[in-house]
């Protein structure tokens, strides 16, 4: 159990994932989530899926929370960044930034100097308990002390309730949110296609849809549950002259493993352009 209260500032797609992806998993209760935000539909959203608390302005929800996450946009970072500047109770809390690009010097610059300040890249599938996040920790977090946990396992433990959880060098960061912060559109798009596949061949769409995602789940936790390369696995699957080999073929023929890759590559580097100073 998490004994503290958890604030939202931005409460959207990713705010709502995560607070109730903790919720699910028991980790918290309803009544230690709080939410601000600039647009009243979203943080009634919020509210709706959560029962959580929303907090008029930012001072506020500092005032009541002990972990901030920072769950704007990066384009309406720096006005969050002022605001929380002149929250002088900011300090004391730790702060969780989510923002694609924007980096934890940013952070620091815009707060007013070094504090307890984590960068975190989650994903949807948190809200599933299912998410895979990696954080970056800032020189200020605070080692364990005889009566509280480090800054590190608190954001470890709030991670890992909601999925996998690695903690990587900043400079990976943006890597990072090109693969598993954007992935799940990626494997959205897959599942969709293969679906699409098996109507072209006759399956209904809802057989089609389920068959596609649980095969995906499938392999998925084949990958995470033996030690075999992926390679392997997929050598187990195909037949010398079978089925698999000639789907195989078509799928280097249409480029899908480059394409997945350049994927990769192109999120990565719009996160970097997300992190510079607009100019
Ligand atoms: N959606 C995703 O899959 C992921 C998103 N992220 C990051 O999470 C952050 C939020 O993304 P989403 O939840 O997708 O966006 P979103 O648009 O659903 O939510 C952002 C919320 O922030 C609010 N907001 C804007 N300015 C504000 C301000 N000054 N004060 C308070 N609230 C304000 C907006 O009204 C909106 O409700 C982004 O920085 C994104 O890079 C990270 C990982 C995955
Ligand atoms: O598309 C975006 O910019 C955000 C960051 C990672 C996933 N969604």
């Amino acid at each position: 159990m998490f004994s503290g209260k958890i604030g939202f500032i931005g409460s959207g797609q990713m705010a709502t994932a995560l607070a109730s992806g903790m919720l699910s998993a028991g980790l918290l209760q309803k009544d230690q989530l709080l939410a601000c935000d600039v647009s009243l539909a979203s943080a009634e959203k919020f509210v709706a899926a959560t029962g959580g608390e929303i907090c008029p302005s930012i001072a506020i929800l500092v005032e009541k929370s002990d972990v901030i996450f920072l769950s704007v946009k990066p384009q309406s970072m720096a006005g969050v960044l002022q605001t929380l500047s002149q929250v002088s109770t900011s300090r004391e809390k730790l702060i969780i930034s989510i923002a694609a690009g924007i980096t934890l010097a940013t952070l620091e610059a815009g707060l007013g100097g070094p504090g307890r300040i984590v960068r975190v890249m989650p994903n949807t599938p948190a809200l599933v308990g299912a998410g895979a996040s990696a954080f970056a920790l800032s020189q200020g977090t605070l080692a364990a002390s005889a009566d509280r946990p480090s800054d590190a396992q608190i954001v470890r433990q709030l991670l890992e309730t909601v999925g996998v959880a690695e903690e990587v060098p900043e400079s990976l960061m943006d890597a990072v949110t090109g693969l598993s912060g954007s992935g799940p559109a990626y494997v959205y798009q897959i599942i969709e296609a293969l679906s699409d596949g098996g109507v072209r061949v006759g399956l209904p769409r809802a057989i089609a849809t389920r068959l596609a995602a649980q095969t995906v789940l499938g392999a998925a936790q084949m990958v995470l549950s033996t030690d075999e390369h992926p390679g392997a696995l997929k050598d187990a699957v195909t037949s010398p002259g079978g089925t698999t080999i000639a789907g195989l073929h078509a799928l280097e023929s249409g480029g899908l493993r480059a394409a997945l890759m350049t994927a990769v590559v192109a999120a990565t580097q719009r996160a970097k352009e997300l992190g510079q100073p607009a100019r």
